[in-house]
């Protein structure tokens, strides 16, 4: 059965004044899958979660989540939409609990303690800590706070911008972890990141983007880690060339 992408770019371009940021970028996301983009500073990954975002708006093409135009039914589109930023911002001095309820009445989503509880323990978030003032939380822990804001708003899709940079390296497997099975659960997530070898643990997809396109577009079971690394060095080569 065709699965409907639940997040689809299609022919997204940016312009930043002389700058082409985003050139007719074409992809799809559906439910499950985890779409990584790859790419050196300032090949475009932030620009394309920002337009999804909306906010800053294409110069053509469409960002579509769960079929609804990010440009002409954005309230829709925002609704569908979960983001966890690089730092994901948190009242520090409120509890992780407060924090949750606050976000969720944002979202217009009345506090289901129980099914707090259930996204809490899948996200392994640590027992008992949801009741510690946030400025106490780690960044894995803002990161899993961050997911469980998007999945108890209901997010169809969530989109994640460099989610384990920064993490030593157990909170960044226990992250992947994490990651894996929230896509596994039926959502789509976008990624942004710099490191290849996450990419692999975490994507169905990997993009390759260099100069605002996606120059590739890899199943990363088909790659071993050093031949991914060489296939992405081979496009920087190129861009340099
Ligand atoms: N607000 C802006 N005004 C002007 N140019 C911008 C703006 N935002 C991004 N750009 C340019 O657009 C291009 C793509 O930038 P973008 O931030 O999307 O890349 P990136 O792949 O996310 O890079 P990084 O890995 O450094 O975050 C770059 O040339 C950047 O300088």
């Amino acid at each position: 059965m065709r699965k409907h992408p639940t997040l689809e770019a299609r022919a997204l371009t940016k312009r930043y004044g002389n700058v082409l940021a985003l050139d007719r970028l074409d992809f799809a996301v559906a439910a499950g899958e985890t779409l990584c983009l790859l790419g050196a500073n300032g090949a475009g990954k932030t620009t394309t979660i920002n337009l999804f975002l909306g906010f800053t708006a294409a110069t053509s093409g469409q960002a579509l989540v769960a079929g609804h135009d990010v440009a002409t039914d954005a309230a829709a589109a925002r609704a569908a939409l979960g983001y966890v930023a690089e730092v994901v911002s948190l009242y520090p001095s409120l509890s992780g609990a407060e924090n949750l309820a606050f976000f969720a009445s944002l979202a217009d989503r009345p506090v289901d303690l129980a099914g707090r509880d259930a996204i809490l323990a899948r996200l392994r978030f640590p027992a008992g800590a949801i009741d510690r003032p946030a400025s106490e939380f780690s960044k894995g822990m803002r990161q899993k706070l961050g997911l469980a804001i998007a999945l108890m708003k209901g997010a169809e899709a969530i989109l994640l911008d460099e989610p384990v940079s920064g993490l030593d390296p157990a909170a960044a497997n226990d992250l992947v972890a994490v990651l894996r099975e929230t896509a596994a659960g039926g959502t789509a997530l976008l990624v942004s990141t710099h490191d290849i070898f996450r990419a692999k643990d975490i994507a169905t997809r990997i993009g390759i983007m260099r100069h605002g396109q996606m120059v590739d577009n890899i199943d990363p079971a088909s790659l071993t880690g050093p031949e991914l690394e060489q296939l992405y060095l081979t496009h920087m080569a190129e861009r340099a060339a």
